[in-house]
């Protein structure tokens, strides 16, 4: 609870032709409607609203001249006559308001005072109290795809976000993308990143990924790691990056906001959150191949990406359709999954718990790893992998999926892997093996349900550290040989279908679905580096259920 010692104002200033009690503290702003008479009215209660400081946008003083306020951007508003003889002296607080389904909205009330200089201390003492957050950027480079998604990026970014960045008092420096990976090299090697603050994007998860290779390369290369080898423990990146949503998927956004609304993450960008996130290195024989933050996929995913490559001129419907062709096509594929299971932590995949905004698990899981990381560096060891036993499993298999988030985005509101964590240091390593079309459909169909997905005979999940895949056909011979005595007829007939895939057989492998885009190679070795980068987000927020105590408006 507030103690009155801590408020910095208190006045009676008007909103509209009404009286107010405004109230400014460290932490908040209240203004409550004056009742004027002590008897009770039922249907006139007293109204209370309440602004947390640090979700103030901005302060602005309104001018008065001839009958029209001026605005400080210049523009003109007109006042009713009736408001002029009282309006001679306005500011205009400018903050964010919840709306529904975690989108947030600009809102902003008029407070009137008496004289000038009240109006002056208030506007002074509000912009003091903002001053003293150092959590907000005033400095971004922003990316826009202008081909990303409906193509709307650049329409996005002008008519909705950069207003809003004006308004925040937020420079920026923008670089529309000319050709795919622009944006990734010109942070790898030419950007000033003393100069800013942080990194924003606008487009989808693929301009996201192209934000993070290159933040994170630049980020290791200036701290002289080495990006190729899969046991080096990674420099975490300084500059937050924010996501403006412009995408087909969106599904890094949808995960750490809740909702794919640019005036939303905008809002999250100017209030300055931070959201710290887990990335996957994937490595093929000790040479960097990609980082992940969502998804990483094979069979199902890999293929259903792969053919939607060639649809790209469809927009977002091309993925639904290239599913139901992958869906009907039901092939499987063959090899060998090993991973090292992560220990110590609290959560498993099967949790009805979510990860959400101050989530304890990414907390507790991130410290933890981060004690290990130092008593590692004491004994001198420079991997992970002491903590625990790798397993193998090796099986024909419909899907192998890596979710390193919960992958939530409106195909599937509650994601691949529900349960998963945006920053404990893991990834939910799903396999469904080989079924029936029928029991694959069900396995889908309670992506979109209440059901468990993974509450099925052919599907188990693990959380894991790190995990590795080896195709079958990149096995050693010794062990295609201990195949061969295991199932020889059968094997024997695999080998055919693989040496002539013009049978219609299955082919013998997929390819791996990287956060959306096709890997090289089909054998990887892939490491959870927890917390490596961060986000202008506080990951989805719970919708209030009790009444906040600490509200002023409450007591
Ligand atoms: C019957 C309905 C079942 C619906 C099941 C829906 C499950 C959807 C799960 C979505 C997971 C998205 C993971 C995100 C990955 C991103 O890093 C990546 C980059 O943006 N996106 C994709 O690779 C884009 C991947 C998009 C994958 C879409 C898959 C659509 C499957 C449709 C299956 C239809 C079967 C119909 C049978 C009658
Ligand atoms: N100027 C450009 N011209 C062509 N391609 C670009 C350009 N700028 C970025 N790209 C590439 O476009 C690809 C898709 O971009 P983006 O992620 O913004 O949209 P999307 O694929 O529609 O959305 P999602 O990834 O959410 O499905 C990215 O892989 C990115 O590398
Ligand atoms: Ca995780």
């Amino acid at each position: 609870m507030e103690r009155p010692s801590r408020l910095v104002l208190l006045s009676e200033l008007r909103v509209r032709n009404t009286t107010y009690d405004v109230s400014l503290s460290r932490s908040q702003l209240t203004w409550k409607r004056r009742v004027s008479s002590p008897v009770y009215h039922p249907f006139r209660p007293s109204v209370c609203h309440s602004v947390s400081v640090s979700e103030i946008i901005s302060v602005r003083e309104e001018e008065e001249e001839n009958g029209s306020r001026r605005r400080e951007d210049g523009s003109w508003k007109k006042i009713k006559e009736r408001e002029e003889k009282d309006c001679r002296q306005a500011f205009t607080v400018l903050y964010v308001e919840r709306c529904r389904q975690h989108r947030w909205r600009c809102a902003e009330v008029t407070f009137t005072c008496s004289d000038g200089p009240l109006c002056q201390h208030w506007i002074s003492s509000i912009r003091e109290q903002l001053a003293t957050i150092t959590s907000r950027p005033k400095h971004l480079l922003v990316y826009i795809n202008p081909y990303g998604g409906k193509r709307q990026g650049k329409r996005i970014y002008e008519q909705k976000v950069a207003p809003l960045f004006a308004q925040a008092g937020v420079s920026t420096h923008v670089i529309v993308t000319e050709y795919a990976n622009h944006a990734r090299d010109h942070l790898k090697t030419e950007a000033e990143l003393e100069k800013f603050d942080g990194v924003v994007c606008v487009g989808g998860d693929g301009m996201f990924s192209e934000i993070i290779h290159g933040l994170i390369w630049r980020t290791q290369i200036d701290n002289g790691v080495d990006p190729n080898c899969p046991d080096e423990t990674l420099s975490g990146c300084s500059l937050r990056i924010g996501i403006i949503p412009a995408g087909s998927t969106d599904c890094i956004c949808f995960a750490t906001v809740g909702t794919n609304d640019p005036v939303t993450s905008a809002l999250h960008i100017i209030v300055g959150d931070s959201q710290p996130m887990d990335v996957c290195s994937v490595h093929h024989n000790n040479t960097f191949l990609r980082y992940s933050v969502s998804l990483l996929g094979y069979g199902f995913y890999g293929d259903v990406l792969t053919d939607s490559e060639r649809k790209r001129w469809m927009g977002p419907a091309r993925y639904d359709l290239s599913g139901l062709k992958m869906f009907l096509t039901h092939h499987y594929y063959e090899g060998t999954v090993s991973y090292l299971p992560a220990r110590g932590i609290i959560g498993t995949p099967r949790d009805a718990a979510r990860c959400r905004s101050g989530c304890v698990v990414c907390q507790h899981n991130g410290q933890l790893h981060s004690e290990r990381a130092e008593s590692y560096e004491m004994d001198d060891m420079s991997n992970c992998e002491s903590d625990g036993e790798w397993r193998t499993i090796r099986g024909k298999f419909l899907a192998i999926n890596a979710a390193s988030m919960s992958c939530a985005c409106p195909r599937s509101p509650k994601g691949l892997s529900p349960a998963a964590h945006l920053a404990d240091g893991t990834t939910d390593l799903i396999l469904v093996r080989k079924c029936s079309r029928f029991d694959f459909l069900r396995h889908l169909l309670r992506h979109t349900s209440k059901d468990d997905q993974f509450d099925l005979t052919f599907v188990e999940v693990h959380r894991v550290r790190r995990f590795r895949f080896m195709p079958r056909h990149c096995q050693s011979d010794s062990e295609l040989e201990l195949d061969l005595q295991e199932n020889s007829k059968h094997q024997i007939f695999s080998q055919i279908c693989r040496d002539h895939p013009a049978c219609g057989c299955a082919p013998a492998y997929s390819s791996w679905n990287c956060d959306g885009e096709i890997l090289t190679h089909t054998a990887i070795d892939v490491r959870v580096h927890c917390q490596l980068i961060n986000l202008f987000a506080r990951g989805i927020e719970e919708p209030p259920v009790f009444e906040d105590l600490t509200n002023p408006c409450a007591i």
